[in-house]
């Protein structure tokens, strides 16, 4: 056996002539990088010296064509292979810094030679196209890695499996090029490393895992045969780190197929996009799409109508709780959000091929250029046995035709003469080049002068209906919100499409709150997807999403079942990767859908994989025994600390709101001061922290920074951050002090997982204020054990 030093000189020495290797290849790429930034630059510059322009005649203008077209097409090639090396620069640089962070040896024969494989982000293979000094992480040999100990082992290779005897497993901690650290390790993923890589301070953005993935984290990132994953995992227990090494793993694996635009990340909120953007970056990866649920439904329903988000349906289903309006309101979000509500909607959208498309007459100032019920004999009359796509281009066609009839009829009008001589002068210039171009104004031509006035009056008649055009070209001859609002008029079109035949518990309710709200072009929360349901159904969905093929849903427990299934439907062909927390469903849309029910119905159950992460690896122990005292005993069951030791979380009982602002001003200053780089003081909803931070603000000395994190922020940033409770799903501080989580604040059964949720934010330290009694909740879990 060598002893520590001989691995440690036997591995300086092989870092350094890694090291050689890379930094050599590096020169070559910065050089080649010169090159070409020289060519782009130099090609911009003289694009116009090297284009031959010449509009005299269409041979030489065909001419000039083709020179722009060659070199424009030099630049993009140029532009491309600097584009190329400069990634290939940038992942060097990364090399440079951290080669590998660990070793195998892995023997195929029995007793016979092992080889070396080092496992690094990426790959480094020599200039012979040979020597693999490094491989990537991704590549099927690290897998041993990840998912065995020394002896024997077996990996997946596109081919098959392959069998043999791991002989050694050393693990590196090298930063800057330097070897920090070389230990050998017979456990899976050592846990010396592991506690030290979670005990570090915590950045404002999320790191990537690659050096420390568990054997269960390995088996999400790896799996190709299902088109479905979910993943159940406790609060902590690194369901978003697993994602995005799947994201870098899929890129990795599928690289002459896949493109990061091809893959759609949903994130919970503005502020985790920020906080997990850097992870790809960082592991040499172009990013994924981000995107949240609601600018999805703001890049279709914002301009149109004013939606509430879900934040704000949080807090008015908060305020309006205990009075029969809220409890109603409650019903109808939940209802909302359910299967059965999504295959009424399906079944009437069916429906709406045969009839009951709400139209819009086309009109202008008074007169009716063409009305609903034309509409409606061509549509469902003339054309009713064809596809409704095909009925809906005819129309738009046909919609066009009768604009430009009228427009023909109105040329005489008086309204057209007036308009046509306010023409400006760029106006009468254009229609006289046109005419000219026609043959007008020559020597045989006797009418130009006719000619032009007709010109310039069909230019203003055309002019005064191009929103009209608009309206046809977009649409907007159809009225998705007073097509669905119609669900809630009448109650045997809603009985006829449910699926049972009934009316759901609160219809009645339902019915009047339509009334209030659609016909003013407010839509609820709860009505945001169904509407968004009708109009992409109404308009055809859009065409690109059918080219997205992962499709990642994190915090998946926080849609209703109802966004589940439009989700599917909007993205046809992405496989999808689920992962959430049913400990962690906070708002009353997903309430019912006990766990994922939502998710899994959607694909047939051999297509579809349901993993569990137990190990909470965020929080101390102490934090994670805390937190899980909160949850009902059956729902904690399963979540396993890992041993991480902390002080215990401190519950803090304040006479008032100023003494408790007093104290957590203070005692966050300390942790400030002890060097914790991220402090959250959580409150329970916006209007509260709203409050909390002007308090703050009065307490904190200037140089302390303190931010008010609010649902359009997209950065964490260093020092104090104030943020409501649903704001901080996903993100994580090493400090988190709860602000008021007294009975009054947190005292309903529904408040359990909140405050779960927001208790589970906390990497190192946890601090739960309340003004007067704490919350029962806590109670269960400890005593108070200060007052102030
Ligand atoms: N294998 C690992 N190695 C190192 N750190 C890990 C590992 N797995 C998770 N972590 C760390 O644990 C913390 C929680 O991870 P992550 O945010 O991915 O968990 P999550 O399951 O998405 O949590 P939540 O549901 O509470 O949002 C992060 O700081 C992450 O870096």
């Amino acid at each position: 056996m060598p002893n520590e030093r001989d691995i440690r000189e036997e591995e300086t020495k092989r870092l350094t002539e890694v090291l050689g290797v890379v930094d050599r290849r590096l020169l070559k790429e910065l050089s080649v990088l010169g090159e070409r930034r020289g060519d782009v630059v130099g090609i911009r510059q003289e694009f116009w010296d090297d284009v031959t322009v010449n509009f005299s005649d269409t041979t030489e203008l065909g001419e000039t064509w083709s020179s722009i077209v060659q070199q424009a097409e030099l630049l993009a090639e140029r532009e491309r292979s600097h584009r190329v090396a400069s990634t290939a620069a940038g992942r060097l640089a990364l090399q440079h810094d951290n080669p590998y962070f660990a070793r195998i040896d892995f023997a195929e024969e029995p007793n016979g030679a092992a080889e070396r494989v080092y496992i690094g982000r990426s790959s480094l293979v020599g200039e012979d196209g040979k020597t693999f000094y490094v491989y990537d992480w991704r590549a099927p040999v690290s897998s041993l890695f990840y998912d065995h100990e020394p002896g024997p082992a077996s990996y997946e290779t596109p081919g098959g499996t392959i069998d043999g005897e791991l002989t050694l497993k050393r693990q590196f901690v090298i930063r800057g090029g330097v070897l920090k650290h070389v230990f050998d390790t017979d456990e899976t993923i050592g846990d010396d490393i592991l506690q030290a890589v979670l005990s570090e301070r915590s950045d404002t953005s999320m790191k990537s895992i690659v050096a420390t993935i568990q054997k269960e984290q390995n088996r999400i990132i790896r799996d190709e045969k299902h088109k479905l994953l979910v993943v159940q995992g406790a609060a902590g227990s690194g369901k978003t780190s697993a994602a995005l090494q799947r994201v870098a793993y899929l890129l990795y694996r599928y690289r002459d197929t896949l493109t990061p635009e091809q893959i759609v990340l949903f994130s919970p909120n503005p502020v985790f996009k920020g906080y997990v953007s850097r992870v790809l970056p960082d592991l040499g990866e172009a990013n994924m799409r981000q995107m949240t649920f609601r600018e999805l439904i703001e890049a279709r329903l914002g301009r149109r109508y004013e939606v509430e988000d879900l934040f704000s349906q949080t807090e008015a289903l908060a305020e309006g709780e205990g009075s029969p309006e809220g409890e109603a309101r409650e019903v109808a979000a939940r209802y909302k959000g359910s299967e059965h509500f999504f295959a009424t909607v399906g079944a009437y959208l069916r429906r709406l091929e045969k009839e009951g498309v709400r139209f819009r007459p086309l009109r202008f100032r008074k007169d009716t250029i063409v009305s609903v019920r034309q509409i409606e004999e061509r549509f469902y009359g003339t054309w009713g046995t064809e596809g409704f796509g095909d009925r809906l281009a005819k129309l738009r066609r046909w919609l066009g035709e009768r604009l430009s009839e009228w427009v023909e009829s109105q040329l005489k009008e008086k309204w057209v003469e007036e308009a046509a001589e306010l023409a400006d002068f760029e106006d009468i210039q254009r229609a006289y080049v046109e005419l000219r171009r026609e043959g007008g104004f020559g020597e045989e031509s006797f009418d130009d002068e006719d000619r032009l006035t007709d010109r310039l009056r069909r230019g203003a008649a055309e002019a005064a209906i191009a929103p009209l055009r608009r309206a046809v070209k977009g649409f907007r001859f159809m009225d998705p919100l007073a097509t669905y609002g119609e669900l809630f008029r009448s109650r045997s079109l809603f009985a006829a499409c449910a699926p049972d035949g009934k009316l759901p518990v609160g219809w009645e309710w339902m019915s009047r709150r339509a009334e209030e709200t659609l016909d003013r072009k407010h839509i609820d929360h709860e009505d945001a997807t169904p509407l968004l349901y009708v109009m992409e159904a109404l308009e055809g969905f859009r065409k690109v999403e059918g080219e997205v093929k992962h499709l990642f849903v994190d915090e998946a427990q926080d849609y209703s079942p109802f966004q589940a299934a439009f989700l599917r439907r909007r993205f046809p062909r992405a496989r999808l990767t689920v992962l959430g927390d049913f400990n962690q469903a906070i708002y009353a849309q997903a309430e019912d859908s006990g766990g994922f029910g939502g998710w899994t119905r959607l694909v047939p159950p051999e297509e579809t994989a349901l993993w569990r992460l137990s190990t909470s690896y965020r929080s101390t122990e102490p934090i994670v025994e805390f937190s899980k005292r909160i949850l009902l005993p059956e729902d904690a069951a399963g979540i396993e600390p890992f041993h991480r030791d902390g002080e215990l979380p401190l519950v803090v009982s304040c006479e008032s709101g100023a003494k408790l602002a007093d104290r957590i001003a203070e005692d966050a200053a300390a942790l400030l001061a002890e060097g914790y780089a991220t402090i959250g003081i959580i409150a329970k909803t916006a209007k509260e922290c709203g409050n909390a931070g002007a308090l703050l603000k009065e307490r904190l000395t200037d140089d302390i920074p303190l931010t008010l994190v609010t649902g359009g922020s997209a950065n964490l940033p260093r020092g104090i951050s104030v943020l409501p409770s649903y704001l901080s799903k996903g993100i994580e501080f090493d400090a988190v002090l709860v602000w008021d989580a007294s009975q009054r604040r947190y005292g309903r059964e529904r408040d359990r997982k909140l405050l779960y949720t927001v208790c589970t934010r906390a990497l190192h330290k946890l601090h739960v204020y309340a003004i007067g009694t704490p919350s029962a909740l806590l109670g269960l879990a400890s005593p108070v054990r200060e007052e102030a």
